[in-house]
């Protein structure tokens, strides 16, 4: 078994190997060791993989370019998921900023932004754009965060510049049979606790995220544990007996529902949602990297901010503007974004042009709308309109100044 581990992982070292060997399968199991032989190579970047072709003769492949300086090219990439959950919102969000994803047709690959000269659209699997992004072929992404942390492994390259673009809500959790032998067991502590996992059993866990299952489970102190992987409908995995329990994105529940699954209380490994990420060569050796990602954020971040609020408009009568905003401001749901705006209503009256009434524009988030609306007429407001928002500038858009500052610039 050492011998065909070293055979397929010729450039691990040999404290990589010995973690391999913690997390082999049992010696009759050989799609299992193919599948820990997988595993295996997920645990740390390397510039060179080996893989098991199917006459198993040892393919090279290169995901990864070893040092720090990018590929030579002029034009800006931006990945785009090509399929799945995430493409379609990742364009509506791109779209509600008002950048319009221009693509011929929606098999080709290729796109372009035509507000963001100089920037090439490739859409690409999610754990591709990561992948991408480490090896300098492309310099931004949309993915969900699950997808940075798993594949992107603590790689300092990676750099989320957008953490909550609310969308691709998910949380990966451990989960597994409602009944039978995990019937009493509901906590990570519980799991810890059962005597039936040792080195000779180990707990067998599906996932497709081996290195934040590991990460997760090490967490724990939980030694005895075995992954193998799969690419989709792991909650099959332990009614057909191949996995004792599975780790995978959750969202409504109802896969696992179905499978008469459930979830360990403590058992949620990540929480995640999309995110706009940057490789940090990219952002610092390409030309013109660092302004294109201060435009995307500019507008993820006024489009998102506005998103939850409304802009109330009501006309209120009073001696002054400066009285009118003590009233509005006595009121703790009506403080808007910098205290209201109070603009004088003229009319005419007896030749002469008078304001008795004034208008007052709050913004108010969108939970808070009726409770708003209560305060505004307790203090005499009427006439109360309100309209949606599109976008919030700020004077600086708030992640800009992290993101120099985490670049050294
Ligand atoms: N209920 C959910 N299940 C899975 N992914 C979800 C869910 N809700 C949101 N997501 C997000 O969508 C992404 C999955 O998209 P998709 O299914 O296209 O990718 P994938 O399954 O990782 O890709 P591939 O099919 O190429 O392996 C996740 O990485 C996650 O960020
Ligand atoms: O909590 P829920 O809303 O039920 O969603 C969770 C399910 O959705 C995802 O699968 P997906 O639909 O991507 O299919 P796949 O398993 O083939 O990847 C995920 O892997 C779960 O199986
Ligand atoms: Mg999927």
């Amino acid at each position: 078994m050492e011998s065909l581990f070293t055979s397929l992982l010729p450039q691990y070292t040999p404290k990589q190997l010995s973690s391999a060997s913690a997390v082999v399968a049992p010696p009759s199991l050989s799609i299992s060791l193919l599948s820990t032989a997988i595993h295996v190579h997920s645990v740390k970047p390397l510039a060179t993989v080996t893989c098991l072709s199917a006459s198993a003769v040892h393919a090279t492949v290169e995901n990864e370019r070893a040092g720090s300086r990018i590929p030579k090219r002029s034009e800006i990439r931006l990945g785009l998921p090509s399929k799945g959950r995430m493409a379609v919102d990742t364009l509506d969000l791109l779209k509600d900023c008002q950048l319009h994803v221009k693509q011929v047709n929606p098999r080709q690959y290729v796109a372009e932004i035509p507000q963001l000269s100089n920037l090439e659209v490739w859409f690409q699997r999610p754990k591709d754009i990561v992948r991408k992004l480490l090896s300098g072929d492309l310099d931004l992404g949309f993915v969900g965060l699950d997808t940075v942390t798993e594949h992107g492994q603590g790689n300092e390259d990676l750099i989320i510049v957008h953490d909550a673009l609310e969308y691709g809500d998910c949380h990966l959790s451990l989960a597994i049979p409602q009944l039978g032998l995990f019937e009493n067991v509901n906590s990570m502590k519980d799991l810890v606790e059962m005597p039936q996992w040792t080195k000779e059993n180990p707990l067998r866990v599906a996932t497709g995220f081996t290195y934040l299952g590991h990460r997760f489970f090490r967490e724990h102190g939980f030694k005895h544990v075995m992954f193998s992987t799969a690419d989709g409908a792991l909650e099959a995995a332990p009614a057909m007996g191949i996995a004792d329990a599975i780790l995978d994105l959750v969202s409504s529940g109802t896969t696992l529902k179905e499978n008469n699954l459930k979830e360990i209380e403590d058992g949620t490994v990540l929480e995640s949602q999309g995110v706009f990420v940057a490789s940090r060569r990219s952002l610092i050796q390409r030309a013109g990297v660092l302004d294109i990602t201060h435009e995307i954020l500019e507008r993820l971040e006024a489009h998102l901010r506005a998103v939850g609020q409304f802009t109330v408009v009501a006309n209120m009568r009073g001696s002054s503007a400066e009285e009118v905003a003590a009233r509005v401001l006595s009121q703790p749901s009506l403080f808007g974004l910098q205290g209201p705006t109070v603009s004088p209503v003229f009319c005419k009256r007896e030749g002469k042009v008078v304001a008795d009434y004034y208008a007052v524009v709050i913004c108010v988030p969108k939970k808070a709308l009726y409770e708003s609306v209560k305060q505004l007429r307790s203090i005499g407001g009427s006439g109360v309109l309100v309209s949606p928002l599109t976008y919030i500038f700020d004077e600086e858009s708030p992640r800009w100044p992290k993101l120099l500052g985490g670049l050294g610039l």
